[in-house]
């Protein structure tokens, strides 16, 4: 050993100081572990500095304004874009995390800086500033290191130099015309907020939808949203080729050529697992790690190698990454001290919502929230289900939300056990409403109990009255 390759010995080692990683180490430790928690960039992970924060803090104004603009009385208020970025970079900490860090450190987490790879059973090497430590765990080395941007493979495309999601969270400008590729998440959140702030954006979008993993209506009104707000969406095209001559040049499928300052890419994400050290453990880099319902990594001997977060693929979500954090650092704890662990679906020691109950909110102008199954994918799945559906604006709170509400709501019933599978609300100022459906589908809540949850009146909520009188007729 070298002066510069220090040896520790912790409980647990996590990989990967994201939202996921924070909150699996604070759980182990809380259950009276000690823990190293090794990050390559910046503690808070991708989510704090080029994810949800940034690109909340983004659009929330686009929103408050065109909330605004829809009560009569009420002129929309202008938008300052230096404002917009400006406060886009406080919610970032200007990409410092020295906030971060001493919330770690206050927490009783050993905080290593550096770049992680494992090197056999229960061994870390991290190459810090400077110095390599090799870390040795007693008990659980924990994989928590997220994912990178997908880029397709297409001609020219690196000369261009495409912004990503994080050049999209963190520019410091708007480009006056933006192209956008993809059809998810990031790609509908972006386009509409680089619009907000006084871009030109064109989406450009493969399928024929936006949103595939939602109901088909969610898509459909959050495309309506963006052309109203100036978004040219355009489906059933690919890029087939980029270059750069001062401007963007991307050559489509049509045989046409679309000109921008900037293209962003939001064409889906891959697991940060290629430069881990995985082969030593006899896994092959590169992949997702697919984990049982306690955590441990399939296909690893000796019950000690855990993963967590985006990465073993579950629920590209801070919020489950979170859940599977806290649920995991617990059983690493439980396990280390020779507890009993609680396995039955939704016992103590095991992840059960980040399959069964994924809630999700898309932040554009009207947003989209749903959770659990689709009518399609409950249907796939073979269940016995009936889908009802409401027009939102004929609930007097959403009319007095806004002039004209446009938005739809659905629940999907099983009809063998009469819960909840799912539940879809789009529109504007329904996120809020989204943990209501969370709790329904999360516990079991039979539609016949739900009928006595009776909502406010005049809120949004109302349509839950309304989806259950459809249901019962
Ligand atoms: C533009 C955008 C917006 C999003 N908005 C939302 C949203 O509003 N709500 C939501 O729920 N989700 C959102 N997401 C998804 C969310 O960002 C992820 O689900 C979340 O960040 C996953 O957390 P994680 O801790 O698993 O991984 P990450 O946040 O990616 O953190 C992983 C950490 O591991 C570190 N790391 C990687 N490899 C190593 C290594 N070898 N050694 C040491 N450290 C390493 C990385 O530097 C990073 O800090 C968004 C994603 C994008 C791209
Ligand atoms: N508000 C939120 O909760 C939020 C916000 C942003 C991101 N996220 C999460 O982050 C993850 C990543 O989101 P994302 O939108 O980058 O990925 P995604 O996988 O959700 O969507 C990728 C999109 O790119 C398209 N695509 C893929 N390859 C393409 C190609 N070569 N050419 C054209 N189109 C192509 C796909 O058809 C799809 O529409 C998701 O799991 C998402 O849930 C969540």
């Amino acid at each position: 050993m070298t002066a510069a390759q220090e040896q520790q010995t912790y409980d647990v080692i996590v990989i990967g100081a994201g939202p996921t990683g924070e909150n699996l180490a604070d759980r182990a430790h809380a259950g009276g572990l000690s823990v190293a928690l090794v990050e390559a960039e910046l503690v808070g992970g991708e989510c704090s500095y080029w994810a949800c924060m940034p690109s909340k803090a983004l659009l929330r104004p686009m929103a408050a304004r065109a909330d605004a603009a829809r009560v009569p009385g009420l002129e929309a208020p202008a938008l300052d874009p230096a404002a917009v970025l400006a406060t886009r970079d406080a919610f970032t900490s200007h990409w410092h995390d020295d906030g971060q860090v001493a919330w770690a450190e206050g927490a009783g987490l050993s905080v290593v800086r550096g770049h992680a790879r494992l090197a056999g059973p229960r061994r870390v090497v991290v190459e810090g500033p400077g110095a390599s430590l090799e870390l040795t765990a007693r008990h659980a080395v924990a994989v928590c290191t997220g994912t990178s941007a997908v880029l397709p493979d297409l001609p020219g495309l690196d000369a261009v130099q495409p912004w990503t999601s994080r050049q999209a969270t963190s520019a410091k400008a708007a480009p006056e015309r933006l192209a956008v590729v993809g059809g998810g998440v990031v790609a509908v959140e972006m386009a509409a907020a680089w619009n907000a702030l006084g871009s030109r954006v064109t989406l450009l979008v493969r399928g024929e939808r936006l949103l595939d993993r939602m109901e088909d209506f969610a898509g459909g009104l959050v495309a309506e949203g963006l052309r109203t707000a100036g978004v040219d969406v355009r489906f059933g095209v690919s890029v087939r080729g980029a270059r750069r001559n001062g401007e963007v040049v991307l050559d489509l499928d049509d045989g046409s050529e679309l000109r921008a300052d900037e293209v962003l890419f939001a064409t889906g994400r891959r697991p940060a697992t290629a430069d881990l050290g995985l082969e030593t453990v006899g896994l092959e880099p590169g992949g997702w790690l697919p984990v049982d319902d306690t955590g441990l990594v399939q296909g690893v001997e000796g019950g000690w190698l855990y993963a967590a977060g985006d990465v073993n693929h579950r629920a590209l979500l801070t919020h489950q990454g979170k859940y599977q954090g806290r649920v995991f650092g617990a059983v690493i704890a439980d396990r280390a001290a020779g507890r009993e662990l609680d396995t039955v679906p939704w016992g103590r020691s095991v992840a059960t919502a980040d399959v069964a109950a994924v809630p999700q909110v898309v932040f554009t102008d009207p947003e989209a929230a749903s959770v659990g199954l689709t009518l399609a994918q409950a249907e796939g799945a073979g269940r016995r289900v009936r889908a009802v559906d409401f027009e939102i604006g004929n609930v007097a709170g959403a009319s007095l939300f806004a002039e004209g509400y446009r938005g739809r709501a659905r629940m999907v019933v099983d009809l063998d056990r009469e819960v909840l599978l799912g539940a879809t609300f789009v529109g504007p100022g329904v996120a809020e409403l989204l943990h209501s459906a969370t709790v329904a589908v999360v516990g079991e809540v039979p539609v016949s109990r739900l009928w006595h949850a009776v909502p406010s009146y005049p809120t949004i909520s109302e349509v839950w009255l309304r989806l259950l009188e459809a249901y019962r007729g």
